[in-house]
């Protein structure tokens, strides 16, 4: 896309066009964090996504999570609701099951991630859905997956990260075991609960065949494991923690300069040669223990210790700078703080939006990652309050008049 596309740069409040997605029903029985994500990225694309919620109580994260205000919502819900309705049904009521057989008349796609069997106890599993709905593409999210020595577990990230890999190989080779920073589990399981339905979707348009689809959080985490599983494979040890650093180049990780730390990524000969260079280490590329990537990692201490000794008196700033200039990837350390509140790149993509949200008032969450230069994603809705929709999508038709 170049920078005068000016369809994909359209304010993505005030784009005109129907969503990409627009059309398409989604009956929503999923809460906490990676059902939710699924649903809310449908949502962003245009999909009327009608979230169905234990009345009284909600999504477990209106009220439990972060720091929600005493009788609010919590921002961890906002965060991942945006854009969808909501309607509260006991599943376990005669009268719940009849609202939820209504929403299904014209669904689309039905999305869960309750613990393995609880959807089948409430009646609105796969099996129960499908005998209503024939063509219907059917989601399913859980810790483990529905079948498997694990599948009863119940999961969250944590869990899942610490049984497929990532807890293992995240932090310093010396320290004690370290959870990767960002919930991958829920968040790749969401992502992959998404791309696994655009494709029973598209299969579904072309044959009016709908289908069972499932993913879990412990999947997701062994499925990011390219390089991790890759080393196993080829060398049948292990991979162990090694901090900041790359398992399959050097240099790749981040590095003390006088004032603070940044991100070198010199991932092949070339910028090797050119990142010499720009710091007067010329001396280096001639040297036989750097000579190759291989070599390199063999002597990844010696390595990381001659880069640092030579940016030990220049700042982060100049250093990157100086990489920079040279075509070597490079990148200061940045927190939330600074990208969400001031870095002119955050803003010029819009990856912070706002919205008025009917309690809180101007509330602002992450933008949208993906710029469709036609239909591009936007804030149509504000995260529902609880059974907002109820009157619109459950009470029974006006009779016709006569
Ligand atoms: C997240 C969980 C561990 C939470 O466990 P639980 O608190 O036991 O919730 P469950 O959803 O399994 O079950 C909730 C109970 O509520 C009942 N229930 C739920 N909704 C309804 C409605 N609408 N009507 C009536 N009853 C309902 C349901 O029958 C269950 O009761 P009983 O039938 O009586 O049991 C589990 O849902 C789970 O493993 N989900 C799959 C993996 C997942 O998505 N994990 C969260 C990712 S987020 C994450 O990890 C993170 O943010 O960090």
């Amino acid at each position: 896309m170049t920078p005068t596309d000016t369809t994909a740069r359209t304010d993505a409040r005030t784009a005109p066009r129907p969503g990409a997605l627009d059309g398409v029903r989604v009956v929503d029985l999923t809460q906490v964090m990676a059902g939710p994500f699924a649903t809310m990225l449908l949502a962003d694309l245009g999909a009327d996504v009608i979230k169905v919620e234990q009345p009284g109580s909600g999504d477990q994260t209106r009220v439990s999570w972060g720091y929600p205000p005493p009788g609010r919502d919590s921002p961890a819900f906002h965060a991942l609701n945006r854009n969808k309705r909501s309607v509260t049904l006991d599943l376990g009521s005669e009268q719940g099951k009849s609202g939820f057989r209504r929403l299904l008349a014209d669904a689309d796609i039905v999305v869960e991630n309750f613990r393995p069997g609880v959807a089948a106890r409430l009646g609105v599993d796969y099996d129960s859905v499908r005998a209503i709905k024939p063509d219907i593409v059917y989601a399913s999210v859980s810790g483990f997956g529905q079948y498997g020595p694990y599948a009863e577990r119940p999961g969250y990230d944590l869990i899942a990260q610490g049984m497929a890999g990532a807890i293992s190989i995240t932090g310093d080779p010396d320290g004690a075991p370290v959870k990767c920073g960002l919930p991958v589990g829920d968040l790749g399981a969401g992502l992959f609960c998404l791309y696994g339905i655009l494709g029973a979707h598209i299969h579904r348009l072309r044959t009016g065949e709908g289908q069972y689809l499932e993913t879990s959080l412990y999947e997701a985490v062994l499925a990011l494991s390219v390089w991790e599983s890759t080393e196993f494979f080829s060398t049948a040890k292990a991979p162990e923690r090694l901090g900041s650093a790359n398992r399959m180049s050097a240099p790749y990780q981040v590095v003390r300069a006088a004032d603070g730390h940044l991100t070198i990524a010199a991932n092949n000969q070339r910028l090797w040669q050119r990142l010499c260079q720009a710091l007067g280490l010329e001396h280096l590329a001639g040297d036989e223990r750097f000579a190759t990537n291989m070599a390199r990692m063999e002597h990844r201490p010696e390595l990381i210790a001659l880069i640092e000794g030579r940016l030990a008196a220049t700042t982060v700033e100049e250093a990157v700078n100086l990489l920079l200039d040279a075509g070597v990837p490079a990148g200061p350390i940045l927190d939330y703080a600074h990208i969400l509140a001031h870095d002119p790149h955050a803003k010029v993509r819009a990856m912070v939006e706002e919205y008025e949200h009917p309690v809180e008032g101007p509330t602002r969450v992450l933008g949208f990652p993906v710029k469709l230069g036609r239909t591009p994603a936007r804030i149509r809705r504000h995260p529902p309050l609880l059974g907002e929709h109820n009157a619109e999508l459950l009470m029974p038709a006006p009779a016709e008049p006569r």
